[in-house]
């Protein structure tokens, strides 16, 4: 994406989060743009009746209008001001929103493919670390301004004359190249610096991460972790006195280019007043009209030159930010059939699988169907398949080829929203949140909360056992998930989490259940427990289990066994224990040894 088509991007972003701020950026310029005028034009009438005239009242009318259109420009300015922070800090939140936002809705597949993983990392790096989009909007509303002011300033010294301003461009022109040059091996330069920043941003993170510290201090990693960060920072200090060197000399030259200018200004002008050689002779007060116009034109032009480069150097930054923002909506995928009633069954048919940017079939062609009410378990060794299985129907990822019906139809052909209600599914890696626990069970429920949805939280919370754990605290239900932002909060075992994690799962009253590893960090108690009140807690739901716990399968009315991506059985508990020579059987048996005395 090039600067120009992020430019674009960008703006248009933000004039959908905000057109009035648009407005009111031009408002600004124009306000900016007209004190300077004042302080142009008004001065030279002052100084001219004050060397010709000398006319009292007329001294006292172009002093008042001096030093009103000021405290009113000023008034206005501050103003605006003021407002300006204030939208920019909002634009700036809005921004960072619809990031979180759009990785809320891009593809899954993006978020599990490290190319986009280190799309958004820039992203965020672009946006956290460099602030690059109040540095843009700041730059932006700064090159609108000098523009207003440059083209206003430009009329009133063409009325002196074109050479005049042709210098000045001149002059100004080498100070914008140089100022070109210098960004362009600030940005290249600062691509250098990103790697070494994550790096060493990583390692002082985990000095500073709670989560590590019991690795740390048992693996004496202190002292590794102390190394990388003073080597990393040995490379930034590096870094920045090679960069702020090249900066000096930089500024030395604008400094240069700066003093020529002002000397052509006053050159110029000042010629102009004692001879008649470049053109008629002119007045003191035009002298100071046009000198001043001149300074004020050479400082917003080199300001815009500055702001131009700023804007291009954030673009450059922010170009992640914009691919990331460009990524497709999950939802709006495909689908427009909404998913009506129940799910009544469910088929995949032939269906081939691998991951993006792998060759590797992780699904090879497989066939299985699954009727209403059903209780499915899904077993194979590790990496055979059986979460990718439910990956797909959760459409996180699309299959390569063949096809997943439920109820007959595609699942791509319902839509997105309406297809997700009728499944629930409790993760592996499930995650729950600084909610209250009520909260976390009802997840995004439309419904208002209210005495009979409390009801259904509690009894399901009876269910998965976790009563008296509730009973135990003084906010109940309401108290909220973890530590970390009250300390009031409750800390839940991995056990517990997995039991709010299923209650939240059975709250969605979703038809077709699906439970990969549900019981893994449960104690045996707790664990057959669950399993004796799994049917009950499910009911007639459609179910499908994923459990290395082979005991779970005897209660399922199907085991579909997986092997290297291939369905190998699908038959009931009992008929799979027929055949000796089957995985299934070998799996069965390699864990029963171990519970028999
Ligand atoms: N996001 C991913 N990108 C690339 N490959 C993946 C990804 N997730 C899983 N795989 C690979 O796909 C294969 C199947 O993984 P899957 O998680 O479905 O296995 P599983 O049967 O659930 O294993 P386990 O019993 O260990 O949970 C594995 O070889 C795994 O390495």
């Amino acid at each position: 994406m090039n600067n120009m088509k992020t430019l674009k991007k960008f703006i248009s972003l933000s004039f959908h989060i905000s057109p009035a701020y648009f407005f009111l950026l031009i408002f600004q310029s124009m306000m900016e743009t007209g004190q300077v005028l004042v302080n142009v034009i008004l001065p030279k009438y002052l100084v001219d009746e004050l060397v010709g005239g000398r006319n009292r009242d007329n001294l006292i009318r172009f002093g008042l209008y001096i030093v009103l259109s000021n405290v009113a420009f000023l008034f206005l300015n501050k103003t605006m001001k003021r407002i300006m922070d204030v939208r920019n800090i909002y634009m700036k939140e809005k921004l960072n929103q619809a990031m979180a936002d759009k990785i809320m809705k891009v593809e899954f597949a993006c978020l599990e493919d490290p190319y986009y993983l280190d799309l958004k990392e820039r992203a965020v790096f672009a946006c956290r670390t460099m602030s690059a989009l109040e540095n843009l909007i700041g730059s932006v509303a700064k090159v609108l301004n000098n523009t207003v002011t440059i083209l206003s300033l430009l009329v009133v010294m063409f009325t002196l004359s074109p050479i005049f301003v042709l210098l000045l461009v001149l002059t100004i022109s080498i100070s914008v190249v140089a100022q070109k040059f210098f960004s362009k091996y600030q940005l290249e330069i600062y691509k250098e610096l990103i790697p070494i920043n994550r790096r060493y941003g990583y390692y002082v993170s985990l000095g500073f991460d709670a989560k590590y510290q019991k690795d740390i201090r048992l693996y004496n990693m202190n002292q590794m972790l102390t190394d990388r960060v003073l080597y990393y920072n040995r490379q930034i200090y590096d870094w920045f006195k090679g960069f702020i060197r090249k900066q000096g000399v930089f500024q030395g030259f604008v400094g240069i280019i700066n003093d020529l200018q002002a000397a052509i200004a006053y050159g110029y002008v000042g010629i102009r007043v004692i001879s008649d050689k470049m053109g008629g002779r002119i007045g003191i007060g035009s002298f100071t009209m046009y000198v001043t116009a001149a300074i004020n034109f050479t400082t917003s032009a080199t300001d815009l030159g500055k702001n131009i480069m700023t804007v291009i150097q954030m673009l450059g930054y922010l170009q992640p930010f914009m691919e990331f923002m460009s990524l497709p909506d999950e939802a709006k995928k495909e689908g427009s059939i909404p998913f009506e009633g129940e799910v009544e069954s469910l088929c995949f048919e032939n269906v081939t699988f691998h991951y993006p940017k792998s060759e590797q079939l992780v699904l090879k062609g497989i066939s299985f169907e699954i009727k209403k009410g059903e209780k499915i378990s899904v077993v194979g060794l590790n990496g055979a398949g059986k979460s990718t299985i439910v990956k797909l129907l959760c459409r996180l990822y699309k299959p390569a080829s063949g096809t997943i019906y439920i109820n007959g139809r595609d699942i791509y052909e319902y839509e997105f929203t309406s297809y997700m209600k009728c499944l629930a599914a409790v993760f592996q890696d499930y995650k729950l949140f600084a909610f209250s626990v009520l909260e976390n069970i009802r997840g995004g429920e439309e419904e208002e909360e209210n005495e009979i949805n409390r009801e259904r939280v509690a009894s399901l919370l009876g269910q998965v056992g976790l009563k008296e754990k509730m009973e135990e605290l003084p906010k109940g239900m309401d108290t909220l998930f973890g530590k970390q932002y009250d300390p009031g909060g409750i800390e839940m075992s991995g056990g517990q989490s997995q039991k709010v994690a299923i209650a939240r799962a059975l709250y969605k009253e979703a038809s077709l259940i699906i439970l990969d590893e549900p019981t893994s960090a449960l104690d045996p108690l707790a664990e057959a427990e669950i399993y004796e009140h799994f049917n009950q807690l499910v009911g007639d739901k459609t179910a499908i289990y994923i459990s290395h716990r082979m005991s779970s399968s005897v209660f399922c009315d199907k085991i579909l066994v997986l092997d290297g991506g291939l369905i190998t059985d699908f038959d009931s508990h009992k008929k799979l224990m027929e055949k000796e020579e089957g995985m299934y059987y070998k799996l069965f048996q390699s864990q029963a040894v171990n519970y028999q005395i």
